[in-house]
This record gives C-alpha cells, structure tokens and sequence, in this order.
C-alpha cells in the first residue's frame, strides 16, 4: 500500500471520451479504434457461444478437498480490458450485447434478457466507479494499487453475480441448481481477472499508455465534484452485494432445509449439512472480502483526497507567496516612481531658480541647497573654483563627508575644457572616493564642479537625474554668462571699460536721491584731455585710443569702489563721487591732474606716447544743482573754465 495512491503521472492516461474521440484529428485512428472495438465485440459473442456451446458454465473443481464451481466466460475479459484502458461504456456495451444476444439465443424471454445482461456491466460498473474516485489507482504496477483491483474485482464479481437469480428465476431451475451457477458466476470472473487480466494488465499496461498519451485523446479521470457520490454509489453497492450474498446464502439454505424437511430420504440431510457448512464458510468469506474492500477504499479514498488537499493548499500558499512577491515588486515600483517623480519635481525647483540666478553665487547657492536633497543616497561635495584654480568646498552633503573634503583639494585639473566634457572618475581609496566630477562650466570658464562619490544602487534614476542636472547646469550657466556680457555691453563703454553715458544717467539719478535722503554730499568731476586732437592728428588715433585707454586704466585704479568712472564722450571722462564734499573732491582731483601729467604711456608699437594733461571742472551736490543735468551742466562749465585758464588745471563751478 506504501506510495499509493501515485499523483497523477504520464502513465496513467484515463479514459477515451467519446466526443473526443468523434472529434479526434486523426481518422486513421478512429478507424482503427472502432475496428478494435467491434473486432473485439464480435470476438466476444463467438466466445460467449462457444462458452455455452462447450460448456464453460459451473465446471466442478476440487482444491484441498474443497469443492467448488467455477463459470468461464471469455467476453467478461475482453471486457475488462475495455474498461481498463477505454472507459466503462466501451466494455458495458458489448458485453451487454453479448449476454443479451446469448440468452435470447438459448431460451431466455427477451424481457428476462434485457435484465439478465444487465448483471455483468453492474459488476464492472463498481469497478469503474472505483477508478473514477482514485483515478491514480489506475497506475496498476504498484503494489497498493493491485490489491485494490483484486479486491474490487472480487466486489464486482459477486455483485454481477445477481445475474445467477435471474438466470434460475427465469429458467425456473430447481433449487440445488442455483447454487453452483451463482457460484460458478462470481468465482469465475473473479480467477479470470486474477489469472489473466491482471496479469496481462501488469504487462502491457506501461506500453498502452503510452501510445495514448501519444494521441491526446485520453483525457484524465478528474472526480472533482462527482467525488463524493461516486464513493456513496460504491459503498452502497458494497452494502447492497453483502446484503444480496448474505439474502441468497440464507434463502439457499433455507430451501435445502425445507426440502429434506419434507423428504423421506434420512440420507438427504448429510449433503443439506454440507451445503449449509459450506454456504455458511462462504458466506463468512465474502463479507470479510467486501468488508476489506470498504476499508480499503476508504483508506485509499482518504489519502487521495487528503494529498489532493495538501496540493491544494501548496499551491494556495504558492499563489500566496506569488502575489506577495508580487505586491511588493509594485510596492517597490510605486516607490521608486515617486522617488522620480520627487526627483523631477525637486529638478523643475532647481531649474527655476537657475534659470531666475543673477550670478554664478546664486547658482551656486541654488545646488548647494538642492543637490542634497535631489541626490540623497549618494556622497557629493560642491565646490567652487578660485582664482588659484583650485576647488573650494562650499558644501557637502552623504554618510562619509569628507571624502569630497579629503580630495577635493587634491584634485589638479586641466585648464583644457574638453577634458571636462565626460565625468572621468577618480577614486584613490575605492568606494567612498570621487567617482563622478560633474564640471560647472560657465562659457569657457569653470566656475566650479560637484563631486560625487559611488552611487548606491544602479539606478538609472540618479543616472537620469545626473545627465539632467549636468545639461541644466550648463545651460543655466552659459545664459548666465550671456546676460553678463548683455549687462557688461549696454552699460560699459568698449574701448576703456568705464561705465558708459546712459548707465552714469541712471545710476547718478538714483544716488542723488541717496544723497538727499541721507543729508550727503556728492562731486562730480568732468575730465577733458588737452589738445587731444594733436595726439591723434600727430601719432593716429590707435595711438590716441591706447592714451584714453591707458588713462581711464589710470583713474579706475585711483578710485574707490563706490566712485563709478563713465565716458562721457569722445575724450571727456566722468567721475561721480558719493559722499565726498567739494573739498575732498578738489583735493583728489588735483591730485589726478597731477598724476596723469607724470603718467607713462605706451603705444602699441612699445613706444612712449608724449605726456598728457587733463582740464578738470568740479562740480558737487546740493551747492551746484540737485539734479544730474544740472551737475553734469555746472561740470562741464567749469572744465572749460579750466581750460580757458590755460588747461592742465583744476576748476570749480
Ligand atoms: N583716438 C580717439 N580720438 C577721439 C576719440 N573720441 C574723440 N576723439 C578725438 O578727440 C579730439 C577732440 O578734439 P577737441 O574737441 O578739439 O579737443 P582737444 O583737441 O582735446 O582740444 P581741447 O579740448 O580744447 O584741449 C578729436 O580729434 C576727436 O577725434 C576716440 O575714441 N579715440
């Protein structure tokens, strides 16, 4: 019984179903199936006849003083077969057809025939029934599974065996008749199943299947929910063939006993006594067979349901485990969405304020608060290059800060921009050193560089984020630049770099009213070069550039931070002075006028431009004028007092 019932396995092919058998793809095979079939069914009434002819029906045998009858019926183990390897209604029907065209053939009424043919296709209907419930029982080779059909075999024998009564009732045979045919009926197809079928079965079987699993027209026996009333049909069966076995023994004996009764024949009881003794052993037998064929179905039955069970729940707990790994892939994929989606929010952040920077300072400020928040997992410092061209940290944010802190000052680069194109890496102590450099290139210049260390897990997010943050950087920075150079264009003048007419316009207006809201004074110088025409007529006007260049170098370095120094036009210059009083003013500006007459200047070709003097009219702010024209006016008359008073001078208003 050990390892049975089996799961089911390739072996164990089930039944031809009709339908699919009708509908089968291959034509050559339904031939030669339903030849088979009535080859084998024709097989069987010329067996049956020559059984009857012959007679095959309740031969004696004697076995350790044992006597006992035994009925040879050859289409039972066709049958058999059919049942086996086809299904129940390919063996019932021409065992059926067989039974009923014999008994018409020999006597019987054919309505007695209709019921008598019936008894042989009841027997293997139980048999059936029981490879319908435990269709892996079908595997026959292992031993469990050939116990069950000796004994359901032994069943369904005595079951079919109901055929006998019916035969006797019909016929009217006498009473001492039945008992041999009834016998010879069950004994028989029970040692034709064992000696034979089984046997054969043993065999053949691995082959058969086989060749069925070949066609795919066998289809597996699936009880599902049919389980259960299946089980109750073939206990109620059991029951009814013990009830039946255990009515006919005791009605047998009973008519024995009445028949010696009423014979005069002292002698007749000792073969009555026999017939008792022997009707009681066989009685005893039967019920213990069937009473183990119960026990062992229901054993076989329990544990084919309960491995059913077991599969059952493992593949519950499989779907389970399935879909727990599968909620937890999409947990992980929402999360890491959201991840994106809090990276491209924080990039669309940051891209707003680049894109709002006035200076490379606020783009800087800018990633230094953001950077940290938009690349967490990683380690990463931001650095700003100086003027020594080296990297200055200006923050740094991941587990092991000072990597950026320890290397960034190592870090020699190349002054060459094309090397800062790809991020190289460099990474002297493995995992927590530089791996990324991601260069902040404003124009051609390098106005810093973020360092990054490992990335924590690949992913091709932070890539993303990455490549996005290096092309908005460079574009943040290079309009940057490009509204430097608009700013620097439309307020300097290009040739010496002052600040140009409209910006001094503007800005002077918006210091006077600084200088009126603070009570402060304000000066204002006109510088005239003198006889700067002869410069240019004599030396050319390169020549003359180079001195008003070389001059307005020379006042932008005497200058404080807040004077702003502006060409005016042509060679006049500008110098406003906040909070400085007319005093002051003079006192510096006699000091420029002196300082440009010992100015050495050179011209392109090296050599030295002739000395050169400056007019200067002074003007300040409240006693000229509160306004820049009338400031500007009151400068430009007093330069040309200056200049009428033999020039090289310095004059107030
Ligand atoms: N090279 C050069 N010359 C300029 C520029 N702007 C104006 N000038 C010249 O400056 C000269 C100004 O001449 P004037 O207004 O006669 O004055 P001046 O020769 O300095 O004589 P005074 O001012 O009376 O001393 C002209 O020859 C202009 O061509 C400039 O950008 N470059």
């Amino acid at each position: 019984m050990k390892g049975m019932p089996a799961a089911p396995n390739t072996t164990v092919a089930g039944h031809l179903n009709l339908a699919a058998f009708l509908s089968g793809p291959d034509p050559m095979l339904r031939k030669l199936i339903l030849l088979l079939w009535v080859t084998s069914a024709v097989m069987s009434a010329l067996f049956g006849v020559a059984a009857v002819e012959l007679d095959w029906s309740t031969i004696p045998v004697r076995l350790d003083g044992h006597e006992f009858y035994v009925t040879v019926y050859p289409p039972l183990i066709l049958g058999m077969f059919w049942l086996f390897w086809f299904g129940y209604w390919w063996a019932a029907i021409p065992t059926w057809a067989t039974t009923f065209i014999l008994a018409t053939h020999y006597g019987m009424p054919w309505e007695w025939a209709l019921l008598f043919a019936c008894s042989d296709p009841l027997g293997l209907a139980l048999i059936a029934l029981v490879y319908w419930s435990l269709p892996d029982a079908m595997d026959i080779r292992r031993p469990g599974n050939i116990l069950l059909f000796v004994l359901f075999s032994f069943a369904g024998a005595v079951l079919s065996s109901v055929g006998a009564f019916i035969w006797s009732h019909a016929t009217q045979a006498e009473v001492t008749q039945l008992y041999p045919v009834w016998e010879g009926w069950w004994v028989g197809f029970m040692l034709q199943n064992l000696i034979i079928v089984l046997p054969i079965l043993l065999l053949c079987d691995p082959l058969i299947r086989r060749w069925q699993n070949g066609t795919r027209l066998w289809r597996h026996y699936t009880p599902g929910r049919r389980a259960l009333r299946q089980s109750l049909i073939i206990a109620l069966m059991l029951v009814l063939t013990a009830i039946m076995f255990s009515w006919f023994s005791a009605s047998l004996t009973e008519k024995a006993i009445t028949t010696a009764a009423h014979s005069r024949d002292p002698y007749i009881w000792q073969p009555v006594a026999q017939m008792v003794k022997e009707s009681i052993g066989a009685l005893m037998t039967v019920l213990m067979i069937l009473m183990a064929a119960i026990t062992v179905f229901g054993i076989y039955l329990f544990r084919y349901w309960s491995e059913r069970l077991t599969e059952t729940h493992q593949s519950v707990l499989r779907s389970n485990r399935r879909l727990t790994a599968e909620i937890r892939q999409r947990e992980k994929v929402q999360g890491e969405l959201q991840e994106r989606y809090h990276m491209l929010n924080l990039m669309a952040q940051l891209d707003s304020r680049l894109h709002a920077a006035d200076s490379a300072h606020e783009v800087i400020n800018a990633l230094a608060e953001y950077l940290p928040r938009q690349l967490p997992r990683m380690e990463g410092v931001l650095c700003r290059m100086t003027p020594e061209w080296k990297l200055e940290i200006l923050t740094h944010w991941g587990r092991h800060p000072l990597i950026g802190a320890r290397f960034a000052a190592e870090i020699e680069l190349t002054k060459d921009p094309a090397h800062w194109h790809s991020p190289y890496s460099y990474d002297p102590e493995g995992l927590h050193g530089i791996h990324r450099v991601l260069p902040l290139k404003s124009g051609h210049e390098l106005a810093g560089a973020v360092l990054l260390g490992a990335s924590a897990d690949e992913d091709p997010a932070v890539e993303a984020v990455l490549q996005m943050l290096t092309e908005h950087l460079t574009l943040a920075l290079t309009n940057l630049k490009l509204r430097e150079k608009l700013v620097e264009e439309a307020t300097h003048d290009p040739l010496t770099g002052l600040y140009n007419r409209r910006y001094l316009q503007d800005w002077l207006e918006k210091e006077l009213v600084r200088s009126q809201r603070h009570g402060r004074a304000l000066s204002l110088m006109m510088i005239d070069i003198d006889h700067f025409k002869v410069l240019n007529d004599t030396l050319g006007h390169a020549a003359g550039d180079r001195a008003l260049q070389g001059l307005s170098h020379y006042i932008s370095a005497q200058i404080r931070q807040s004077d702003v120094a502006c060409r005016f036009g042509g060679e006049e210059i500008i110098l406003v002075m906040p909070e400085t009083s007319r005093d002051t003013a003079a006192m510096r500006a006699q000091q420029l006028c002196e300082g440009i007459r010992s100015l050495k200047l050179m011209a392109d070709d090296g050599s030295l431009l002739p000395p050169m003097t400056v007019s200067i009219g002074l003007a300040s702010y409240p006693d000229e004028g509160g306004t820049a024209s009338a400031l500007f006016r009151a400068a430009d008359m007093a330069m040309y007092k200056a200049k009428s008073s033999g020039r090289n001078q310095v004059c107030c208003y």
